[in-house]
């Protein structure tokens, strides 16, 4: 259903962004649009721009020229630190390989975004217990990431990521690590959850059936998005 033309107002969206590293162009005028609650799939070749692109989206880099806007705010103007309290407060992230702190339980992992947020410790705890059930990791509460299966650690990554409530979800490859069981099993969970709060996604992957769980799919093409099409 979102079309370019007749789709609302997106909640994200880029435009002609370019971006270096070095003499690496990785952007090359890429535009693309995130409306409120969509998954959208970013697939294309190693090397093609994907994280880049996903960088600039979620404000963890600016682009050189071009434009991010989130719910009609130019992002790639925005000061550090007003940056920052979006990423923390209407953004998540969730990387190949979860990014958890090695040292914290699960449950404290969880809860980490909360306790930031100023959620009182107890609090923290009881939502952070209700995620891991969500993900089907409570049975992992009191582990360590590295006493985790990568399948469960994702899982509990995604917990992190959705704990807050965030209304975009970034996923680089988030199964890329995974065997294809461990994927299914992220991907349900992650697009089932996303669905049910209304948290759009951005998921970059190469691989096709985790880009088959999208309502859309982009490819990119050298730092531009090639085609557009419907994946589910
Ligand atoms: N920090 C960096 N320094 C130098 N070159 C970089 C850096 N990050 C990315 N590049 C280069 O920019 C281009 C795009 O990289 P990017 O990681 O965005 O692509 P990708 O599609 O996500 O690739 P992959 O699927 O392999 O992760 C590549 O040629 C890459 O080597």
């Amino acid at each position: 259903m979102s079309n370019q033309g007749g789709s609302p107002v997106p909640l994200l969206a880029a435009r002609d962004l370019v971006k270096a590293h070095g003499r690496t162009e990785a952007l090359r005028g890429a535009s693309i649009e995130l409306a409120p609650g969509e998954i959208l799939a970013v697939t294309g070749a190693s090397g093609s721009g994907k994280s880049t692109l996903l960088h600039c989206l979620a404000g963890i880099v600016r682009p050189d020229t071009g434009a991010v806007t989130y719910a009609g705010e130019r992002l790639d103007r925005l000061p550090e630190r007003r940056l920052s309290e979006l990423r923390r407060t209407e953004f998540g992230v969730v990387f190949q390989f979860g990014q958890l702190i090695p040292e914290l339980t699960a449950l404290d992992n969880v809860a980490l975004p909360l306790l930031l947020a100023g959620t009182s410790r107890q609090q923290a705890h009881a939502t952070a217990g209700e995620w891991l059930e969500r993900f089907g990791v409570r049975g992992q509460a009191e582990l360590r990431p590295g006493a985790m299966s990568g399948g469960q650690a994702q899982r509990v990554a995604l917990a992190r990521a959705l704990v807050t409530a965030p209304k975009v979800v970034f996923a680089d490859e988030p199964t890329g690590a995974l065997d294809s069981l461990a994927s299914e099993q992220v991907m349900t969970a992650l697009t089932h959850t996303a669905r049910e709060s209304g948290t759009a996604v951005l998921l970059i992957t190469h691989d096709a059936q985790v880009a088959a769980y999208a309502d859309r799919e982009v490819q990119l093409t050298d730092g531009m998005v090639e085609a557009l099409g419907v994946a589910a």
